[in-house]
């Protein structure tokens, strides 16, 4: 499994020919759940590279034992929100296919924020998927569903969108799709190809150095009454939650939320003190990506405690 430690990575996006170690093309599979169409993709045809994208842990673990089982080595997985992954990590015009089976439509409205295709979704899309050949394939059992994303990559301007047809079985049977067979249920093919691009905005870029801050003498109240503390701007949240002393009082772990666009990651802020003055930094035990909020959240600590 390829696990992303932002701690170890000093460029984004990331270089899959090197993790690879070639420079076939890119199949990318979200949301793979059980990993039965991603391992019989790869098994079929090793011409490709594939990676399956999931926030489930459960699946990323259960996925890594069948790959050992299949010893497959065209296939890498990421535990991540697909949305985040595929713009951060790939380059532009780097994926021929994005495969989606089964997503979750998430049909109350007041739940339409966490389908998978948005406006933004789609615009990385169009920057990531490769000149002419690049494609999204989704298959779903909700005709709605299809059609509001095939609105969606029309409306960017972007994709030649083919009509939404109806498919008797994947090439590969996936658990959800056992799952819709057995209620009856109809399956959905949409497939929109990739005619223009859009320039995106990536959160990673530039300086990967641990974020930091030197302070000659730190106000203790201050520091306390951090808790509860709360920033938003341009796009940015920043939330303390709690800190945690140590018994010498020589170090404090300041347990901080942030969100960059949407996107949330909860990390510590270490506050140590140094021969002269005290060091304001990201945790080395962190695994938050250093985006634009986990900087600012560095500074604003620094800035609220100095004395
Ligand atoms: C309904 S299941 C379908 C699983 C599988 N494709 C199948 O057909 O059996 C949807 C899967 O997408 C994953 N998922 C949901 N949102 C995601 C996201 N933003 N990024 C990556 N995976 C996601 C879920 O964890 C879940 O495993």
């Amino acid at each position: 499994m390829y696990q992303i430690n932002p701690k170890d990575i000093k460029r984004y996006p990331l270089e899959w020919n090197k993790i690879f170690g070639n420079s076939n093309k890119l199949i990318i599979e979200i949301g793979f759940g059980g990993g039965e169409f991603l391992v019989n993709l790869a098994k079929e045809n090793n011409n490709y590279n594939y990676i399956g994208i999931e926030t489930s842990l459960t699946s990323c673990h259960k996925f890594k034992k069948k790959l050992f089982q299949n010893n497959l080595n065209n296939i890498q997985i990421i535990l991540e929100d697909a949305k985040f992954a595929i713009r951060e990590f790939f380059s532009d015009n780097s994926i021929n296919k994005v495969i989606v089976n089964f997503p979750c439509p998430w049909p109350k409205s007041k739940h339409a924020k966490k389908r998978l295709f948005d406006e933004k979704f789609i615009d990385t899309l169009s920057s990531v998927l490769e000149e002419v050949d690049g494609k999204v394939i989704l298959t779903t059992d909700v005709f709605w569903y299809a059609s509001d994303v095939k609105e969606k990559f029309l409306n960017n301007g972007c994709f030649e969108v083919k009509n939404i047809s109806e498919v008797n079985q994947l090439p590969f049977k996936t658990r959800y799709e056992k799952k819709w067979e057995y209620e009856g249920r109809k399956k959905y093919l949409l497939i929109a190809q990739k005619r223009c691009k859009k320039t995106i905005k990536r959160l990673l870029k530039g300086d990967f150095d641990l974020p930091h801050q030197k302070i000659k003498k730190v106000d203790f109240d201050k520091l306390q009454s951090l808790v509860g503390f709360k920033k938003s701007c341009k796009n940015k949240t920043i939330v303390i939650k709690d800190i945690y002393t140590k018994l010498d009082g020589s170090e404090y772990l300041v347990k901080v939320f942030s969100e960059d666009e949407g996107y949330i990651q909860s990390y510590f802020v270490n506050v140590s003190k140094m021969k002269e003055g005290w060091l304001i930094k990201l945790d080395d035990i962190a695994k938050a990506y250093r985006t634009p909020a986990v900087k600012e959240a560095v500074n604003i600590i620094a800035k609220e405690i100095e004395n």
